[in-house]
């Protein structure tokens, strides 16, 4: 069991008010993650709900019981931070079961649960070694080890494939993603990464300056923003944001449209404008354009294309795929 309540989370340092009021619920076995951008308060909430920083005021509960008292230790959680934090005179073995010997838990168990936790994680070569003569993907590995080998009721994640090279995150976000499909654990994480955020989430809390903006799923996120601020956040190249009144959408202050529901044509279209810029990604171009009717627009098609700065060219944005927003930034829905 591992569910989890907070209540009007509210955390100051001083007259800096970090969190103001933040309401959640994690169901049990869920994947939660918070992103959000620098400074929005994603590490302290994280912080708050392990007991390493203490609310300034509001609920935090546990399988229904209230902890907001209650020393980190005691709290029935495993933190996985960032920068690993292993003991670099111990092997990996003892790395992993300390916490359990700490607890006073026996040797046998302690030995049962690391080679458990071992063999999940591909470890077994490495038990004996010490983390400095492992790789950075390795010792991360032995972090979540650590975390898993006291069966905690919640896994709390800050960043944890920030250290990592770009292949090590994909194969260790793929090691996670079946670590929770096995534990059928309740993960909560902290990410920069949308790509990490749009793959493992079950349920994405998007933070703005101590402020949920929008609690959803991955796709519900991306195709059903909220408002201005989840819709700038969410999806990368970033949506186009286009005032309504320059192109005719009566009723709406700002007109979204993402990359990729923009038809490119030399032929003809809605909005004549000139290439920019082209990157050729591989799988995908990305082509800016200006238009006198819109400004700058990004447009993602799909494979490659020959197109050129200076190309003049129509722009043709698929009408259902618009997003329409109020003058308060709030999304028009139902239309
Ligand atoms: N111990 C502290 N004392 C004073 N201010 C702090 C402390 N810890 C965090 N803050 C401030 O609280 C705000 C939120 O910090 P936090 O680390 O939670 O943000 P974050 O969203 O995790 O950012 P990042 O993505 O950059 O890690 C920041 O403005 C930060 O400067």
């Amino acid at each position: 069991m591992g569910s989890l309540q907070l209540t009007s989370i509210r955390k100051a340092f001083g007259t800096h008010e970090v969190l103001k009021g933040i309401d959640l619920d994690v169901k049990d076995g869920e994947f939660v993650i918070f992103v959000g951008p620098s400074g929005c308060g994603k590490s302290t909430l994280l912080r708050v709900i392990a007991g390493l920083e203490d609310a300034t005021s509001g609920s935090v509960r546990i399988d229904g019981a209230e902890v907001i008292n209650t020393p980190p230790a005691k709290r029935g959680i495993a933190m996985v931070f960032q920068s690993y934090a292993l003991y670099p005179h111990l092997t990996v073995k003892d790395n992993m079961g300390l916490g359990l010997k700490q607890a006073g838990e026996e040797k046998s168990v302690i030995e049962a649960r690391v080679a458990k936790a071992s063999g999940m994680l591909s470890l077994d070569p490495y038990l004996a070694r010490r983390p400095a003569e492992l790789s950075g993907g390795q010792r991360q590995r032995v972090a979540i080890g650590r975390a898993i080998v006291r069966e905690p009721k919640l896994f709390l994640f800050d960043e944890p494939l920030s250290n990592l090279d770009a292949a090590l995150r994909v194969q260790t976000r793929l090691e996670i993603a079946a670590l929770h499909r096995r534990l059928k654990a309740t993960m909560i994480y902290v990410t920069h990464d949308q790509v990490e955020a749009m793959t493992l989430a079950d349920k994405i809390v998007v933070l703005n300056a101590g402020a949920i903006e929008q609690i959803g799923s991955p796709m519900e996120l991306y195709n059903r923003p909220a408002n201005l601020f989840v819709a700038g956040f969410i999806g990368s190249p970033q949506m186009n944001f286009i005032e309504a009144g320059r192109i005719g959408e009566p009723g709406a202050k700002t007109v979204g449209i993402r990359p990729e529901h923009i038809a490119l044509s030399r032929d003809g279209g809605t909005w004549q404008g000139r290439v920019e810029h082209v990157e050729h990604l591989g799988a995908d171009t990305i082509v800016y354009i200006e238009t006198e009717k819109t400004g700058l627009l990004t447009v993602r098609l799909f494979g490659e294309h020959p197109y050129a700065p200076d190309d003049l060219v129509f722009a043709t944005p698929d009408m259902a795929s618009l997003h329409r927003f109020d003058d308060d930034g709030r999304v028009i829905a139902g239309r």
